[in-house]
């Protein structure tokens, strides 16, 4: 097992009083695996992430990552890992090369190997020629894949990715997935947070789910969505006032669930959606309610989110919707 934490707990002490940031986490994670950790802002993703990394010290609980001790032998743990963090770790003024040569030689990586490794490993992350460019200048895809040559350059068996593609455009992200995906097949084990559904449907062989500090759900992307019971149905309603009389109807249906409102839209899981329309659809039409579209769809991992949390996990903005904005189930 490359992680194998049990019980992680980190509150923080604030003028506020205390902040339960990661509440009894336990997690494995095995060589060569992509696991991914996914939950909304504040979840406790980055400070997890960070306990295993050496970087903040658990209230209580255990970890062993890449073979040693966290409590025992942090050292040992630092040697192994490479960790990339949210806002990467190169300086704007300086020289992308150097950065690089710069980083490998606090891991007691020689210079010449430092060079010629990097050097490798800026091809391999598509960045040819940018080895002597200053780290201003190059795109954010480009920046990106540089923390992660710094991540990478000490050789380690377990590589840290905290936010990897936020900010990036779609093509950026899809290139970096795959730059990920070669990072598995040379044998390291990669642990990264995420915000996007789909990068971790995607890329991810485990997913791990946390909200509020405890992990909510995990397994691999199929498993979880196999565990929501039925497809989404929505509605979209000619007119929002009718949303009252719609959802109404869809209570009334045996087998529907999270049912839920929002403007004109009326949203619930059932099983066999495809199968219930036909006759849900005449019942709306016998009340004279008129709608501009149905879609149907098999449970996406935001289905799983919310199941498992009461509230939805969009994947669509580069920033999610504060807690209070975030959509309420309608009992
Ligand atoms: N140094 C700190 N001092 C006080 N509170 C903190 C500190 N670091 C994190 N927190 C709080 O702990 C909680 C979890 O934060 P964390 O950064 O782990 O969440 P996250 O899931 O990584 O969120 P994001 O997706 O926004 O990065 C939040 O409420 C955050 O405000």
């Amino acid at each position: 097992m490359m992680i194998e934490a049990r019980g992680l707990v980190r509150t923080f002490k604030t003028k506020r009083g205390p902040v339960h940031a990661v509440q009894g986490v336990d997690l494995n994670v095995a060589d060569g695996e992509i696991v991914g950790f996914l939950g909304p802002n504040g979840a406790g993703k980055t400070t997890t992430m960070r306990m295993l990394a050496t970087l903040i010290k658990p209230t209580s609980g255990s970890a062993t990552v890449a073979g040693c001790d966290l409590a025992e032998d942090p050292v040992g743990v630092r040697r192994r890992i490479g960790y990339v963090p949210q806002s990467g770790s190169t300086l704007p003024e300086a020289i992308a090369g150097d950065e690089v040569v710069d980083h490998a030689r606090l891991y007691g990586v020689d210079k010449r190997k430092a060079i010629a490794d990097g050097e490798r490993l800026f091809e391999e992350l598509d960045l040819p020629g940018l080895w002597r460019r200053q780290c201003k200048t190059l795109s954010g895809g480009q920046r990106r894949r540089l923390d992660i040559v710094m991540g990478l350059i000490h050789d380690p068996k377990l590589i840290f990715l905290d936010e990897p593609t936020t900010g990036l455009d779609p093509q950026a992200r899809a290139n970096l997935w795959e730059h990920i995906r070669q990072l598995r097949r040379g044998g390291a084990t990669v642990f990264l947070t995420t915000h996007y559904l789909d990068e971790a449907d995607a890329l991810c062989d485990r997913i791990l789910v946390i909200d509020h500090g405890r992990i909510v759900a995990a397994g691999k992307p199929e498993e979880l969505k196999q565990q929501v019971s039925g497809d989404g149905v929505r509605l979209s309603l000619a007119d929002a006032s009718q949303a009252p009389g719609v959802t109404k109807i869809v209570a009334e249906l045996p087998g529907a669930v999270a049912v839920e409102t929002d403007g004109d839209v009326v949203a619930f899981r059932i099983p066999k959606g495809g199968s219930v329309l036909p006759s849900l659809l005449r019942s709306i039409d016998a009340q004279g309610i008129e709608l501009h579209g149905v879609e149907v769809h098999r449970p996406t991992l935001d289905d799983v989110f919310l199941t498992m949390t009461g509230r939805s996990l969009r994947d669509d903005s580069e920033t999610p919707a504060p807690a209070e904005e975030e959509k309420e189930a309608v009992a």
